[in-house]
């Protein structure tokens, strides 16, 4: 078997005996397959163990950059229980319909907003409006981007605030600076994304290798000390 294959096998062994996703998340994946979306969700374990971290930091708020089928939001949503919510910020209209559907679906739509637009509006709009503080930020859209939404993360947070940004390894491509890749842009805005958390003196946290079916990757975790 190649490691894809063997990290695949065992990814399933985990979903099967230890993590047991809810019915309701499995089918909130499969819908978003079969809507012809992009199969670029989180792992199921990845999934879980957000569900786990917000529910851990008693969260109320979550806010969403990039909510696809709308997978991560439901653990999300799941964890801040009934009273919490979940703001999530997608590019696509058809995206955000699929999740709107399948977030209906399970039963947990009352507690998602989602708002439709390039996420550096959205999340704009947030911070005019007075929004915040979030409990749980996570970062999953447009890579790119990432040091701009940490920054925007950081005027909707308080001490406190638990801050993940996914797909920081990328089949260990973040150690590429040249900026001659095929996802150059993406690489260098995860790379400004972990330097900033690094920097930044508000921030204390970690980043970790993952494998999965999907490959080799990782996310990064933080939380704000100080605002
Ligand atoms: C990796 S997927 C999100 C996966 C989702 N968080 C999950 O795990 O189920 C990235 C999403 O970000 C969206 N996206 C890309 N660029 C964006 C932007 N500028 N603003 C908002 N969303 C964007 C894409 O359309 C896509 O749905």
């Amino acid at each position: 078997m190649t490691s894809r294959e063997q990290w695949s096998a065992v990814d399933d062994y985990l979903v099967e005996t230890a993590i047991r996703p809810d019915a309701a998340s499995d089918r909130t994946r499969a819908a978003t397959h079969e809507a012809g979306l992009p199969p670029i969700e989180v792992p199921a374990g990845q999934g879980k163990l957000m569900g786990l971290i917000a529910e851990l930091s008693g969260a109320r708020s979550v806010l969403e950059f990039g909510t696809l089928g709308g997978y991560s939001t439901q653990w999300f949503a799941a964890a801040v229980g009934p009273g919490g919510t979940v703001t999530t910020l997608e590019y696509e209209p058809r995206h955000a319909e699929v999740a709107r559907a399948n977030l209906d679906a399970a039963g947990l739509g009352d507690r998602v907003q989602i708002r439709v637009g390039a996420a550096l509006d959205t999340v704009q709009e947030l911070i005019d409006s007075g929004a915040g503080p979030f409990d749980v930020v996570f970062i999953d859209a447009d890579k790119a981007n990432n040091a701009n939404y940490l920054d925007a993360a950081l005027e909707l947070s308080r001490p406190g605030t638990v801050i993940i940004g996914d797909n920081v390894v990328r089949d260990g491509r973040v150690l590429d600076a040249s900026g001659t890749g095929a996802d150059a842009d993406d690489v260098a805005g995860i790379r400004a994304y972990l330097q900033r958390q690094g920097d930044d003196p508000r921030l204390d946290g970690t980043a970790l290798q993952t494998v999965s079916g999907k490959g080799w990757d990782g996310f990064a975790l933080a939380i704000v000390r100080e605002i």
